[in-house]
């Protein structure tokens, strides 16, 4: 068979179900029903980004995170682990959009002509899925698009979203000084485990950590991680909940970091202890929000991203201030609109770090992360990690030290670097960082929330006919479109004290969604549902 017979005959086999299909922000994502004629697609498009970028690997992963069981998705991770090029969002569009197979064939072609791709060139992509039962046809489609395209093929079967990514990078640099580490799950154990060991510095954390993993990949992953930990250098004691991966139908549910973060409770099961420090992972392990209930006050305490965040720039600048390495890296945060204005004070006022504000999406924090030496970015539910330049990398380990002080500075910054996955959020990782400096500054959860007090906050989420008539400016913080729509919500957030308050379109539901913080919780709920009614006004 010629090379557009195989893929014609491929696509046959995996029909797509006709109607608009976009790769946003978390790649294709939907009912996972409507998903295999995607997937398919989408190994076609894997395998022209690996002939476009020199045989690099490219790496898919199928996973719809903490959306409910029957949903599924699908997204392509670039050679460095980072997310795809936005550019080649529109020709995964265009694939996955193809009405027959015939044009399939015809769009795959007219692309490698277009972007100048050899389709003759060797090509690799490796992929990994959720638990997700969905995912073993989709898996199937998708290694019949790199069948059906001549192109190396490694699948890594169950997977966390954060390890195909850290996988996909370690392909890449095997054997390069830039090596990122052994190319197998084992070999991410392994990196994190030394790492964690070596920046905890013997120091032990005397309290008990409870992990709900919201029934997903993350419970038997990090279950296996925690064996990587020599027996006599464990530092602290980790109770796994929400483990059962054996019952699809209770992933996500009741239970993850998305369930903590927008209900603003803990999960019901198992009974939240009053005390007990608490955190949670989200359906694919990249997303992680700590909490706990204060015995004390009885009040329930989230530590969101943008406490993880706070917390891992004032540790990092600290240790780069007594490394003296002060004046030669530039320190930075991004966030998006949805940090609390209070962390976004205490970064700037208190750290006296800039904060640089982006659009929703991890892949716009990251790329601007990347412009900084020490880059920390997170969104306020729980996903982002610390990026480090090579020049800090290499200020790190190169540096000579004239002091004790300095040379423990040093030594733990270089262990961060190995520690922080570098190329997404990770909430493994992210969640051994925050116990390292909870350990080195001796905190417990309170000492953590004391740091600054977040502003009463609302989300909501608005359906209107067309949320298409809406567009922003400011990195998303203001309305350009439909004129007029701005002034009134600037009219309604004049009224209240320390009042803020967004409205823009979702980029992965059908709905607008109403940011809005303010003084105190009454306030904060009125101007929500004020700003909420402008929105439906215009949204007709
Ligand atoms: C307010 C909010 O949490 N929005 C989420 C959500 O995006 P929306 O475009 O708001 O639907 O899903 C994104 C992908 O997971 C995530 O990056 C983002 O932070
Ligand atoms: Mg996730």
């Amino acid at each position: 068979m010629s090379h557009n017979e195989q893929i014609i005959a491929g696509s046959a086999k995996h029909p797509i179900v006709p109607q608009h299909y976009r790769y946003g922000t978390a790649g294709f994502r939907m009912k996972a029903d409507l998903l295999e004629g995607v997937t398919y697609r989408v190994g076609l498009l894997a395998a022209l980004r690996s002939r476009k970028l020199n045989s690099q690997a490219i790496g898919v992963m199928i996973t719809a995170s903490h959306n409910p069981a029957i949903d599924n998705g699908v997204k392509i991770v670039d050679p460095m682990g980072d997310m795809l090029e936005q550019e080649w969002e529109r020709y995964a569009t265009a694939l996955v959009n193809a009405p027959s197979d015939k044009d399939l064939a015809k769009i795959y072609n007219a692309l490698a002509t277009d972007l100048k791709i050899d389709l003759e060139a060797p090509a690799k992509v490796i992929y990994g899925r959720d638990t997700r039962p969905s995912g073993h046809t989709l898996v199937t489609a998708l290694a019949d698009a790199l069948d059906a395209t001549n192109t190396e093929h490694v699948d890594y079967k169950i997977l966390t979203t954060p390890q195909l990514h850290y996988l996909v990078r370690a392909t890449n640099s095997e054997g390069t000084p830039a090596s990122y580490g052994e190319v197998s799950e084992v070999g991410y154990y392994k990196k994190l485990a030394e790492a964690f060991v070596r920046t905890m510095k013997g120091k032990r954390i005397p309290q008990v950590l409870q992990v709900d993993c919201a029934n997903g990949v993350g419970g038997p992953k990090l279950k296996e991680f925690l064996k990587h930990i020599p027996q006599d250098k464990v530092p602290f004691e980790v109770q796994v909940v929400n483990d059962d991966v054996l019952r699809p139908e209770v992933l996500n549910l009741d239970s993850g970091a998305d369930y903590v973060k927008t209900k603003q409770r803990a999960p019901p099961i198992p009974k939240p202890q009053p005390g007990l420090r608490c955190c949670s992972l989200d359906g694919d392990a990249d997303r992680l929000i700590y909490y706990w209930h204060d015995p004390e006050t009885s009040v329930f305490v989230m530590l969101d991203g943008d406490r993880i965040s706070s917390l891992a720039a004032s540790f990092i600048g600290d240790l780069v201030e007594s490394a003296g390495l002060r004046d030669e890296l530039r320190i930075g945060v991004v966030q998006t609109a949805y940090a609390n204005g209070a962390s976004t004070h205490y970064i700037t006022q208190h750290l006296k770090l800039p904060v640089i504000c982006t659009p929703t999406g991890v892949k716009h924090l990251h790329h601007v992360a990347q412009g900084f030496d020490v880059g920390v970015y997170f969104e306020a539910n729980g996903h982002g990690t610390v990026l480090f330049s090579l020049d800090a990398i290499n200020a790190f380990k190169k540096t000579t030290p004239q002091s004790p002080a300095q040379k423990e500075a040093l030594d733990t910054l270089a262990a961060l670097t190995d520690l922080i996955n570098q190329t997404v959020g990770d909430a493994i990782s992210d969640m051994l960082l925050v116990e390292v400096i909870l350990a080195h500054k001796n905190w417990n959860l309170r000492d953590w929330a004391l740091t600054y007090q977040d502003l009463p906050n609302r989300l909501v989420r608005v359906e209107v006919a067309n949320k298409d008539v809406f567009r922003t400016t400011d990195a998303e913080r203001r309305l350009s479109h439909p004129e007029g729509c701005q002034a009134e919500i600037d009219q309604e957030v004049k009224k209240f004290k320390d009042a803020r308050s967004f409205a823009r379109a979702s980029g992965t539901e059908n709905a607008m969604r109403v940011y809005a913080e303010a003084a105190t919780r009454s306030e904060a709920n009125e101007l929500a549902d004020r700003v909420a009614g402008i929105v439906s006004r215009w949204g007709v």
